[in-house]
């Protein structure tokens, strides 16, 4: 595939772009600025979360991807087409091949929309990857060996678990509790305890942080601002590692529960190559503190926290776009 090409995961939390030749070039929060009256989209990424809140009454701000999957096929395509016009500058008759990460539980119809969203947007060739495989070979797994790997991806929208062996997922399953929710419960957990309205980007803020989910790790203390649910004047608080572990102790237990699940319909060869090599964590909720330590208490084995966690996606489908071999095993191709 000649230079240009693409590798892209649209993920629920950012869009990351890889292009062949250069490496990551696109890593942008998957939010877009939309002119109301037009549909017109005015700004992509950053810019367009800077105006979530702040956006005079003509625009909007939207979120095309919701749980993990595109909840918005028109807006996909001009986002992908914007990549594109941002990567292969000047050269206009350019038509780049894409692979594109999408999630394990999309059906054919939204395959489909996918590639149609991306042949309009202007590409000429597009391959398709459930995201757990991209994610497992960005990790730097053999995928098409016939032991087994089992990877967990947890993303801003979705959890992904898969078992994967000879270059496909053989049990998984996908759940929408990753960072998004574990946000939103830091949220409610504030305005209980302590009586104070904070957003979900200072939510997120605490997480990344000071959030802890096992008990071993250092405690710390942030300051946060919001507004006094009483008064609805603007007041200042702490909260701790402590607080955040108590709140996200629910939701970190359903995906341990979810994993032990996947494990127990794992046959039992397969299983043997999980125990020797452990499971590989990938996606952003992969850095939450003592995580890995946490699941391989409770699940008896072996955690690796994947290097990179956030772009092992977008590495993977990089990765793909320079193996012909290996896309053909692993990926859905379509060309119009
Ligand atoms: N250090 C950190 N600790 C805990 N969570 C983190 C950390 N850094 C990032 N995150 C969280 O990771 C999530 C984003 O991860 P990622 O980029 O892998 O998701 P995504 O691919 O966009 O989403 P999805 O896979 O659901 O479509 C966000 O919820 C973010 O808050």
């Amino acid at each position: 595939m000649p230079k240009g090409d693409l590798g892209i995961d649209l993920g629920t939390a950012s869009f990351i772009v890889y292009q062949r030749g250069k490496g990551i070039v696109i890593f942008e929060p998957s939010v877009v600025a939309v002119a109301v009256k037009t549909g017109e989209i005015v700004a992509i990424g950053e810019e367009a979360k800077k105006m979530i809140g702040k956006t005079p009454e003509y625009y909007k701000a939207i979120k095309p991807m919701k749980d993990g999957v595109i909840a918005d096929y028109k807006t996909i395509e001009a986002v992908i087409k914007e990549f594109i016009k941002r990567t292969v500058k000047g050269s206009f008759l350019f038509k780049p091949e894409l692979v594109i990460g999408i999630p394990t539980k999309a059906t054919s119809v939204e395959r489909r929309a996918v590639f149609e969203a991306a042949l309009n947007a202007g590409a000429r060739r597009v391959h398709v990857v459930s995201e757990p495989l991209a994610a497992a070979i960005g990790a730097g797994i053999d995928v098409t060996k016939s032991e087994g790997s089992m990877v967990v991806d947890i993303g801003g929208g979705t959890t992904d678990i898969a078992v994967i062996s000879l270059g496909g997922v053989v049990v998984g399953d996908s759940i929408k509790i990753a960072g998004d929710a574990m946000d939103e419960a830091i949220v409610r957990y504030v305005r209980k305890k302590y009586g104070l309205v904070i957003g979900e980007p200072t939510a997120e803020q605490v997480k990344i942080k000071i959030g802890k989910v096992h008990p071993d790790m250092e405690t710390y203390e942030m300051e946060i601002k919001g507004r006094d649910a009483v008064t609805g004047l603007p007041r200042t608080d702490k909260i701790t590692s402590e607080d955040v572990m108590e709140t996200l102790q629910p939701l970190v237990g359903t995906i341990l529960a979810r994993i032990k699940a996947v494990l127990e319909k794992t046959p039992p060869e397969l299983a043997a190559d999980i125990i020797n090599n452990g499971i590989i964590l990938t996606g952003g909720g992969a850095l939450l503190r003592g995580l890995d330590k946490l699941m391989a208490e409770e699940l008896g084995v072996k955690v690796v926290v994947a290097e990179d966690p956030l772009t092992c996606v977008a590495r993977g489908t990089g990765i793909l776009l320079d193996d012909e071999n290996l896309l053909k095993v692993v990926a859905v191709s379509y060309t119009r």
